[in-house]
């Protein structure tokens, strides 16, 4: 007989970090973990929620933002301390859990002097001593643990003298009778102030026990699994000896499953007609072209492309500089080829429906309702016309590129981004069938199709376009070289954030963050650019023929910028401009693996500042750290939510790297899936069968749950993007914030994060002028200085203004 796991009912208070604890539960206990909403209204009645949680031997009310005294906040966690005894249930409290289980017998809840956001502490705890058998730090050594709270519990710890305080530390306090103190933080030198945190308690007699610290972070011990371990010892010991009824194991539970269903399960059955059934593009084809050891793209593009209408490129810029971290050393440039030709999808955020373009005049348009939603239809999209047989150097055959805005993914959190005047597309994605990949290691270029199975030309698209790029090559060879100037503008407009507004919008980003309403804001601002159009631009530089500005103004940055994730896009009525250095996500399903490369910690070189050892020195300090550990734990939840637990790893933490202008620290969060398997003597991908696809995930699935990128957002995600909505004024951040990349029909997908970048919308232009926007901004903790926030942001800015402001 398999007897089943003990489950474990986990109450979710919106927290960016929740799956992360959900993993450490079912890595270190043998248990199955569901999850409730603080808000869930199944369970509004008494009845309800002992029915409920009848089915469980424990509950872990977990961390969250707000307050604990805030009924909104802390919802359903409140009901559970007061169960009455029969329905009492053993309980771990997480940061929020702790705070509102102290609340709720007898401590206070006052803020902090200075909020512990990301900041890694040694604890002293009641083990260390000769009382702590019997208690959950029972066998445990002094533990390092990550801290992320703006608010503290007071038992009246300040109240004792300094001289009693080593011996008096674990003493019941009179002003909360029922708690026992079981471990604390001391304040470690180089702070300013001394405070005595309470990190863990248990309940005198109830079988609730709290730690104010993340178990679960990254940075936390490993070692404090060990608490883990012994609370749901403690936990089943309770249940097997005061539990006042036996623990149901059938039936059913309101409580979810901890990880989100797969995008692909949602399509099962659907009918595919339309857009959906039409073009099946399988054929693979590619032809491969050495190149000669000068070649340049940018040059190659301006005799290869027609401009002035759509466009796609993925340029890594850095491939031939000596700076730069090998795995974004761009190795590879993408060019999707006649983009006007090929079916692309609008979504704009609130819409039930997407418009599908044919690369006719044709627009269908397509109700999303029988996918479920705009991921859903992409997936089920590209597993209709998924291949195995392309070329194994090249890491994309064909497929969607194009990009999603910083709304869409508001919208995929719940976060509302109304009152939005336009309805230009949030979400833009063409299907490339022709593409050239440039390998700027190997100086190869390869020329690729896919065409109909059903196709019968006799030519192929392979042969017209290697033919046509032989004769640009050749073109090329025998033109006379000459250097690109960029151009240099005498009557653009820019319209600047207002530096003292930016400084004090930090300050309230930092008055949330004091009132424990969120750990980390990225706080942005948007500059404005009028420039002249074409026809009566006034500038000195190349001229660039009938090309358009855009591109010269592509050409610019890319020179300024080296970087791993150059592009240019005219899709839709969007042109976008970038020289992001950060990558969002890439994936391969083929061997299960996605990887996410978060960047926190910026510093501008300088002559104080020139190498990487003065900036490793210059950004391994607390506040730069502790940006970038609260944006790994944000990043491992996000996977942990899709991959499920023990599935999420960090292989790089806080390395520094050098960019053009600027170094920045990154961290590399990798996550595991079972591998997508080619189906024997099939070169497609898609016979899986129904049950099969259930279960099945791809890296769409986690770039769906991982929007927006939070490096861009702050921690929690969900109340800090709320928060900057009002922040930044209900004004859209745009493509900027948004992510550009692809997902192919090999099952592979790569995506940088807009920033460094420029963006323009059609409908904005007048007569004159094209309107250029340009975000920059940072991420704003309790450690930021307003006037240091301010020079990121202006760092970062001129960045990519300096293309018309030299
Ligand atoms: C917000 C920007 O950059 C983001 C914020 C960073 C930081 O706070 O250090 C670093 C890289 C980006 O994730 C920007 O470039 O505008
Ligand atoms: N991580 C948390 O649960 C934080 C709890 C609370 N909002 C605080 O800031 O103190």
């Amino acid at each position: 007989m398999i007897i089943p796991k003990p489950l474990i009912l986990f109450i979710d208070a919106y927290d960016s970090f929740s799956s992360n604890i959900i993993s450490l539960l079912e890595t270190t206990l043998a248990c199955t973990v569901r999850t409730i909403r603080i808000d869930n209204r199944s369970l509004s009645t008494d009845a309800l929620l002992h029915a409920e949680l009848r089915h469980y031997a424990a509950v872990v009310c977990g961390p969250g933002p707000g307050h604990p005294t805030d009924e909104k906040d802390v919802g359903i966690m409140r009901r559970i301390w007061r169960l009455c005894d029969e329905e009492t249930i053993p309980v771990l409290g997480v940061c929020l859990g702790f705070q509102s289980l102290c609340l709720e017998f007898g401590g206070r809840i006052r803020r902090l002097r200075n909020p512990m956001h990301g900041i890694v502490r040694n604890v002293r705890h009641i083990g260390e001593t000769g009382h702590g058998k019997d208690t959950i730090f029972d066998g445990l050594a002094g533990i390092r643990t990550t801290l992320y709270h703006s608010l503290c519990v007071d038992i009246g710890q300040d109240d004792k003298p300094t001289r009693t305080w080593e011996d008096s530390r674990y003493d019941i306090s009179p002003t909360a009778p029922n708690l026992v103190p079981l471990a604390w933080v001391e304040a470690e030198e180089g702070w300013p102030d001394d405070e005595r945190i309470l990190v863990a308690v248990k309940h005198r007699s109830k079988p609730f026990w709290g730690l104010q610290y993340h178990p679960e972070s990254i940075c936390t011990d490993v070692g404090s699994q060990k608490v883990v371990r012994n609370w749901f010892r403690h936990a089943q010991w309770w249940n097997w000896t005061q539990r006042g009824y036996s623990i149901i194991r059938r039936g059913e539970i309101k409580g979810d499953i901890a990880t989100r269903q797969s995008l692909l399960s949602q399509t099962a059955g659907k009918q595919d007609d339309g857009i959906m059934s039409h073009g099946l593009h399988r054929r693979y084809e590619c032809g491969t072209i050495e190149l000669p050891a000068d070649f340049s793209l940018a040059d190659f593009l301006e005799k290869q492309t027609k401009f002035n209408t759509q466009n796609i490129v993925l340029e890594s810029t850095n491939s031939h500089v000596k700076i730069g971290a090998p795995d974004v050393k761009g190795r590879y440039s993408i060019v999707g080829v006649n983009i006007d030709d090929c079916a692309r999808m609008e979504y704009t955020v609130g819409n039930n429906f997407l418009l599908a373009f044919d690369g006719t005049t044709d627009v269908e348009q397509i109700n999303l309702a029988p996918y479920g939603g705009i991921w859903q239809f992409l997936s089920h999209y590209v597993e209709k016309r998924a291949i195995a047989n392309g070329n194994s150097e090249i890491p994309f055959w064909g497929g969607f590129m194009g990009y999603t805005t910083y709304e869409l993914g508001l919208e995929t959190i719940n976060v509302d981004s109304g009152g939005r005047s336009s309805s230009r597309p949030d979400l833009c994605f063409a299907w490339v069938t022709q593409s050239i990949v440039v390998d700027h290691l190997k100086n190869l270029m390869h020329i690729q199709t896919l065409e109909d199975e059903t196709c019968t030309q006799s030519k192929s698209q392979t042969q017209v376009l290697l033919q046509e790029v032989s004769r640009i090559l050749n073109l090329l060879h025998l033109r006379q070289k000459s250097d690109y100037i960029p151009l240099r503008f005498t009557d653009v407009t820019i319209n600047r954030p207002n530096p003292d507004e930016y400084e004090k919008k930090v300050q309230d980003c930092q008055a949330y963050i004091r009132s424990g309403d969120s750990y980390e804001l990225c706080l942005t601002d948007q500059t404005v650019v009028k420039v002249p159009k074409m026809e009566t631009l006034n500038a000195v530089g190349t001229v660039p023929g009938d090309l358009p500005l855009s591109w010269s103004l592509y050409r610019s940055l890319r020179q300024r910028q080296a970087a791993p994730f150059a592009s240019y896009l005219r899709l839709g009525s969007a042109t976008f401009i970038s020289a992001s250095p950060e990558r969002f996500i890439t994936w391969d399903d083929t061997t299960g693996k996605c990887s996410l490369r978060p960047m926190k910690g910026t510093v501008k070189k300088s002559s104080s500042v020139a190498t990487l050892e003065q900036a490793n020195t210059h950004l391994h300090i607390p506040k730069e750290e502790a940006e970038n550990l609260m944006i790994v734990d944000l990043v491992r939840h996000d996977l942990h939510s899709v991959l499920g637990s023990g599935n999420v790893h960090v292989p790089r933490l806080m390395v520094v790297e050098e960019y053009a202008s600027v170094f920045q620290m990154i961290s590399v969060v990798e996550g595991h899936y079972p591998p997508t398997v080619p189906f024997k003597g099939n070169t497609n991908l898609e016979a899986y069968s129904e049950e099969a696809r259930q279960t099945r995930y791809t890296g769409m699935d986690v770039l769906a749950a991982s929007l927006p990128p939070g490096s861009m957002t702050g921690a929690p995600k969900k109340r800090s993007c709320e928060i900057l909505r009002v922040l930044e004024g209900g004004r859209d951040r745009s493509l900027y914030s948004g992510v550009v990349g692809y997902m192919d029909v090999g099952g592979r997908g790569d995506f940088s994060v807009n920033i460094r970048c420029m963006f323009r919308w059609d409908d904005e232009d007048n007569d004159k002028n094209e309107v250029w926007h340009i975000g920059a901004g940072g991420a704003v903790t309790a450690l930021s200085t307003p006037v240091g926030e301010r020079e990121e942001m202006i760092t970062k800015l001129s960045s990519t203004l300096g293309v018309f402001d030299h």
